[in-house]
C-alpha cells in the first residue's frame, strides 16, 4: 500500500477509536453525577425464563412467525413450539431459518418448518402462503415480527434507504396480513394476529425516522383490522417492546455499545428485557387465554417510555440531602 494511503487508513482507524472513546467518556460523566447507582433496582425485577402457559396450550395449532430465525422471533418460536404449536418461520435467509428450525424442533419434539420469503415482495408472500397451506394448512397464529432498521440522521437517508425500511416493516406486514387474512376469511377460519412494533411508534423518534413512521403505520393497520375483521374471527394485537438485546437490533442501533448504559439508567426496572420474557407475552396474547383481547397495544419496556416522557423524572438524581435543601427553599416561598 502506498505510504499516503497507509497513513490515511491509520488516521481513519484512530478517528473511529477516538469517536468511541469520547462517547464512552461522555456516558461516564453522565452517570457519575446520579445519586442512586443505576441498575441496582434490577434485583427487584428478575426475569423468569420458563414458559408461562400450561404445557399443551398450543397443541394442534399452527403458528407463523416472520423473522423467526433470529432474535425475538426465534424466542417466540421456541416458546410456542415448547407449548405444542407446529411453527413455520419465514424470512430471507433460508440457511439461518433451517438451523433455527432444526435446533428448536430437536429441543421440543414439535416440527418447525422453514420457508424462505422476502416480505417486501407480494408475489413471494403469496407463494410463501401457498407453501404454508401445503405444509400445515392455514395458521391459527400469525406473528408479524420481521423488521429492518438502522440509526441514521434523516438528512443522510437516500430514497432507497427510506423505501427499504418502510417496505419491510409496513408493506411487509400488510402483505402478510392481507394475504393470510383473505385466505382465512375464504376458509371461514379464525386467527390471532400479533404485530411487534416498538415504543417509539407512539412518540416518534429522531434518527430512526423510517422505522418510527412504518411502525406507526403497522399500529394503525392492526387497530383498524381489529375493528373490521372481528366478524371473521380474527383478533389483532400489538406488542411494543423496549430494548431487548439482540444482535440484529443492537448492532444497527448502538454499534459501538456506547449508549447501552444510558439506556439502562433510564429504565425504572434497571435492566433490559429478555427474549424469553417477550416470548411469554406473545404466547399469552396469541393463545386462547386472551381470546377477548383485540385491538390492544401492549407496551413492554420496563417503564422506559414513561421514564423518558415525564418532565420531572430527572429529579431521580437528587440526593436526600439535596432534597432537604430544596424543600426548605420551597417552603420558604410565600405568595407568588
Ligand atoms: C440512544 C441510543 C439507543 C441505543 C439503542 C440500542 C438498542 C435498541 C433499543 C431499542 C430498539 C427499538 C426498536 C428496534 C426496531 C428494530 O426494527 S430492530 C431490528 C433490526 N434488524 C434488522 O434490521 C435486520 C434486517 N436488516 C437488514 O437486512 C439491513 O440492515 C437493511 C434493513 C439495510 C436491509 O438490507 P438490504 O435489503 O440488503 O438493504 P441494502 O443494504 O441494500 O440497503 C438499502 C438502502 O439502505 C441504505 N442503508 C443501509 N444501511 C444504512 C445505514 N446504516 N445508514 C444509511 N443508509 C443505509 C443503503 O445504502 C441502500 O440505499 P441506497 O441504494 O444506497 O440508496
Ligand atoms: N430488540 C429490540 O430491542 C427491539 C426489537 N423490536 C422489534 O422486534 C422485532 C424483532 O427484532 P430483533 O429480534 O431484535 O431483530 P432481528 O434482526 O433479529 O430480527 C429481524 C428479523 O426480520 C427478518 N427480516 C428482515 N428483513 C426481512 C424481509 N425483507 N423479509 C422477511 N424477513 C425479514 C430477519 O431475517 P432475514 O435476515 O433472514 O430476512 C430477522 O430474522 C422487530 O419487529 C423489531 O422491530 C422492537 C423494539 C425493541
Amino acid at each position: 500500500m502506498p505510504d499516503t494511503r497507509k497513513r490515511s487508513s491509520i488516521w481513519l482507524q484512530f478517528k473511529d477509536f477516538f469517536f468511541v472513546l469520547v462517547l464512552s467518556l461522555s456516558q461516564f460523566r453522565l452517570h457519575g453525577s446520579t445519586g442512586l447507582r443505576s441498575g441496582s433496582q434490577a434485583n427487584f425485577f428478575p426475569p423468569l425464563e420458563d414458559a408461562m402457559l400450561p404445557s399443551g396450550s398450543f397443541n394442534n395449532r399452527m403458528a407463523l412467525i416472520t423473522g423467526g430465525g433470529t432474535g425475538l422471533g426465534r424466542a417466540m418460536t421456541a416458546t410456542l413450539s415448547q407449548l405444542g404449536a407446529q411453527c413455520i418461520i419465514a424470512s430471507r435467509k433460508l440457511d439461518v431459518l433451517q438451523r433455527t428450525a432444526e435446533e428448536i424442533s430437536s429441543q421440543t419434539g414439535n416440527k418447525v418448518h422453514a420457508v424462505q420469503c422476502d416480505v417486501r415482495d407480494p408475489q413471494a408472500v403469496s407463494q410463501c402462503v401457498d407453501q404454508i397451506e401445503a405444509l400445515t394448512g392455514l395458521p391459527d397464529v400469525i406473528i408479524n415480527n420481521a423488521a429492518g432498521n438502522f440509526v441514521c440522521p434523516s438528512e443522510r437517508l437516500s430514497p432507497n434507504a427510506w423505501k427499504t425500511i418502510t417496505d419491510i416493516v409496513l408493506n411487509g406486514t400488510a402483505f402478510v396480513t392481507l394475504e393470510l387474512g383473505k385466505r382465512l376469511i375464504q376458509n371461514q377460519k379464525g386467527a390471532s394476529f400479533l404485530a411487534i412494533t416498538t415504543i417509539y411508534a407512539e412518540s416518534g423518534s429522531g434518527f430512526v425516522v423510517p422505522s418510527a413512521s412504518a411502525k406507526a403505520g403497522v399500529e394503525a393497520l392492526y387497530k383498524s383490522l381489529a375493528a373490521e375483521w372481528g366478524r371473521y374471527g380474527h383478533r389483532f394485537n400489538i406488542i411494543q417492546p423496549g430494548p431487548i438485546r439482540t444482535k440484529g437490533a443492537f448492532s444497527r442501533l448502538d454499534p459501538t455499545g456506547a449508549f447501552e448504559k444510558a439506556m439502562i439508567d433510564r429504565i425504572p426496572t434497571g435492566r433490559l428485557g429478555t427474549p424469553a420474557e417477550i416470548a411469554n407475552l406473545a404466547a399469552y396474547v396469541s393463545s386462547n387465554y386472551a381470546s377477548w383481547m383485540s385491538g390492544a397495544v401492549i407496551r413492554f419496556d420496563g417503564g422506559e417510555y414513561v421514564s423518558l416522557a415525564g418532565e420531572f423524572n430527572e429529579l431521580r438524581s437528587v440526593t436526600p440531602d439535596q432534597w432537604k435543601l430544596l424543600e426548605a427553599m420551597i417552603r420558604k416561598t410565600k405568595g407568588s
